[in-house]
Formats: structure tokens, C-alpha cells, sequence
């Protein structure tokens, strides 16, 4: 589904990503990890257009998509989700939720199945679905971002650090909940410090070392791969 090939980007003449290539396929998991500063969430954002890259190609079933606005790359079916919990503080659970079904109008019955399932995953967001965002804890708004990105029903969702700002015990909870959303046919591709923690969720892994791709595995054999390198 996403194919991304011989990706160069960076910032200003500040080279960053250098040839990474990857797939992410619908129905499974991609989680990749790294060092702080390798180039995780500039790899997120130059495939979701945010970030232009100098070189190479990101297609979705085929088609080239770089060069494309982000908002258009949007209407392909690509959905990003920052870490940061990136929702609108002024407005409440519920229009959050509304603003991320403006990428598919005129799908009320859609949306509000869409709604109900987010609710029943997350019971909190119900329980405050007319609280303001604002009053969300860091934990709540990262629920209300991904629940934002649900609702839109994206084809492929890139999840920049799911866990930033999360308490651990979150973490099954929304991990299970991308394994699921994944099964019903979505290609995820998740970023995350905490590898043996997402590993478990994941089908695929990636490393990314100072921009370049390190290797890539089975996530099942993450853990053992990083082990036989730290011994070396
Ligand atoms: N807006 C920017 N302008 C210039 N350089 C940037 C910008 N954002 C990131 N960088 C640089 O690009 C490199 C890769 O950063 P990036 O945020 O992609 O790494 P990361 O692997 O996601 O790290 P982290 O886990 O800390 O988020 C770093 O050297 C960083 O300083």
C-alpha cells in the first residue's frame, strides 16, 4: 500500500534522510524506532508532505504522492498524527471529533459508528465528550488526537509517538487499539522510544540510525537483533 523508495530530505541545505526505503502494508504494523535526532519524525512528515524530500518516491498503491500539498496527500488517504497531542484546546471532544470527519463529509452513518467505536475504546472521551479539550489530560488528548484520526478513517495512519507525555499503563490500551484498527484493514506505521513495549503490537520493524535505515526485522525479533548489537 505505502511504498516509500530511496527517501532524501532535510531541512534548508541540512541533509537529514538519506535513501530510506520502506513498506507498510495495509492490515499490519510498522513500528520504527531509533535514537533521539536519527530522523523518525522527519521520515513521518516528508511522507505525509510536510517536509518536501530532495529525492526518491512515496507512492500509495502505486501512485506517486510526493510533491503533492500535504492536504492533498491527505485526501489520498494518508493521515498523520503528531506527538504533542495535537487538538484544537477551544473546541470540545465531541466537535474534535467532528473536525476530523470534515476529510469524509456527507458520511454521517459512517461517523457516528466511527464515534461509538472511539467511545467504547476510550469510555473517558464519552464521560467528557463536552469537556473542552484544554481540560483533557495529556493521556486524554492523545486519545482525542488518534480518535480524531479514527473518525477520518485514513488508509494509512503514521502515529508520531503514541506514548509521548503517556503514562505507561496507557500504552496497552492504545496499542491494542492501533493492532485493531490495523486489522480492519489500515496500513499503521507507529514511531516510538519505547521499542519493547510496541514491539509485541508491531508485524514489522525499522531502524533508523543518523537518517539511514539500520535494518529491518519481524518486530517479534526486534528485541533479540538490538540485544546481539548491544553486545558487540
Ligand atoms: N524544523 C527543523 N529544522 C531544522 N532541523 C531540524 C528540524 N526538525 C528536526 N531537525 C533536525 O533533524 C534531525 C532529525 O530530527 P527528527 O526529529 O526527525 O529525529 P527523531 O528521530 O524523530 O528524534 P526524536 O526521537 O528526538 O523526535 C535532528 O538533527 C534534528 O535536530
Amino acid at each position: 500500500m505505502l511504498d516509500v523508495k530511496n527517501l532524501f530530505a532535510g531541512y534548508g541545505i541540512v541533509p537529514v534522510l538519506e535513501d530510506v526505503s520502506l513498506t507498510a502494508e495495509a492490515g499490519k504494523i510498522l513500528l520504527i524506532g531509533g535514537e533521539n535526532g536519527a530522523g523518525k519524525s522527519t521520515l513521518l512528515r516528508a511522507i505525509a508532505g510536510f517536509n518536501k524530500p530532495t529525492a526518491g518516491e512515496v507512492l500509495l498503491d502505486g501512485q506517486r504522492v510526493n510533491g503533492m500539498a500535504p492536504e492533498q496527500i491527505a485526501k489520498t488517504g494518508m493521515r498523520l498524527v503528531l506527538d504533542g497531542h495535537r487538538v484544537f484546546p477551544e473546541l470540545s471532544v465531541f466537535d474534535n471529533l467532528r473536525m476530523g470527519a470534515a476529510a469524509r463529509p456527507g458520511d454521517r452513518a459512517g461517523f457516528d459508528r466511527a464515534v461509538e467505536e472511539i467511545y467504547s475504546v476510550f469510555p473517558i472521551l464519552k464521560e467528557k465528550h463536552r469537556a473542552y479539550a484544554r481540560d483533557l489530560s495529556g493521556g486524554q488528548q492523545q486519545m482525542l488526537a488518534l480518535g480524531q484520526a479514527f473518525v477520518a478513517q485514513p488508509r494509512v495512519l503514521l502515529c508520531d509517538e503514541p506514548s509521548m507525555g503517556l503514562a505507561q499503563s496507557l500504552m496497552p490500551q492504545i496499542l491494542s487499539f492501533l493492532r485493531r484498527w490495523a486489522e480492519e484493514g489500515t496500513a499503521v506505521v507507529i514511531v516510538e522510544q519505547h521499542l519493547s513495549v510496541t514491539a509485541p503490537y508491531a508485524d514489522d520493524a525499522l531502524i533508523i540510525e543518523r537518517g539511514k535505515v539500520k535494518f529491518t526485522c519481524p518486530a517479534a525479533e526486534l528485541d533479540d537483533r538490538l540485544a546481539a548489537i548491544s553486545a558487540d
